[in-house]
């Protein structure tokens, strides 16, 4: 693994910011993890966050979502978040559309079926997680995040483990509901091709020796 330590600068306009990054530094102990990193996601822009394993693209998401408030700096971020992970992370003694609801109380039973029929879940909300297809699952937590309408996404290798034709299927899928709803967005991936096709920008964390670069 690379010098854990990460010196990422990036720095652009503010116009706009849905989310304002300037993180000084964070430590685990005695050891940097993460230098100077700064950067603004605007309203229907997204962000791909790329670096080697261990360089602490984990650590910054925690620290993005308000999870992780042990650093040096600030972060401004909205109260309207949603989170997508590698994992669907779905109740399985729910069903599909309870699982929706269960996060959306206020959402109406109409409204849910919409957000799933928006993912191609029409006809499926009365199933359980068990039932559907890895790739549904997926489909269903796209559809729990941006039920929320959220201000800012975040989303954690969100096609990792999937093979190729139903990674592409969820990458089109989620650049149809990133220009519907506009959120802010940041991703990580590992893999370039996805961020090139997602993404306007590529904030990529590199080895402290090195800095990180913003394309
Ligand atoms: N709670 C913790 N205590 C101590 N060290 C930690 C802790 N969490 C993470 N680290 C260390 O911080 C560094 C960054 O970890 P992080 O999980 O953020 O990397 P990553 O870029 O997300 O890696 P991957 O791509 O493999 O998921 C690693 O060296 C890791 O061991």
């Amino acid at each position: 693994m690379a010098d854990p330590a990460t010196d990422g600068t990036a720095r652009e306009p503010v116009a706009c910011a849905v989310i304002r990054v300037d993180v000084k530094s964070k430590r685990f102990g005695d050891v940097l993890v993460l230098g100077d990193i700064s950067f603004t996601i605007a309203k229907g822009e997204t962000l791909a966050l790329v670096g080697p394993s261990g360089i602490g693209k984990s650590t910054l998401l925690r620290i993005l979502s308000g999870v992780d408030h042990d650093f040096e700096g600030t972060v401004i971020r909205p109260d309207a978040m949603a989170f997508v992970f590698q994992e669907p992370t779905l109740l399985p003694w729910r069903s599909a559309l309870q699982n929706l609801l269960l996060v959306h109380p206020r959402l109406s039973a109409t409204d849910a079926r919409e957000r799933m029929a928006e993912v191609g879940l029409a006809g499926k909300e009365l199933l359980f997680p068990g039932q559907l297809s890895l790739g549904q699952q997926r489909r269903l937590s796209l559809a729990r995040a941006f039920a929320g309408q959220p201000e800012l996404l975040i989303m954690d290798e969100p096609y990792a483990s999937l093979d190729s034709d139903t990674g592409d299927a969820m990458l089109r899928l989620t650049e149809a509901l990133i220009a519907r709803h506009r959120p802010a967005s940041l991703f990580v991936t590992h893999d370039m091709r996805e961020a090139d096709r997602l993404a306007d920008r590529v904030l990529t964390l590199c080895p402290h020796a090195t800095g990180a670069t913003l394309n």
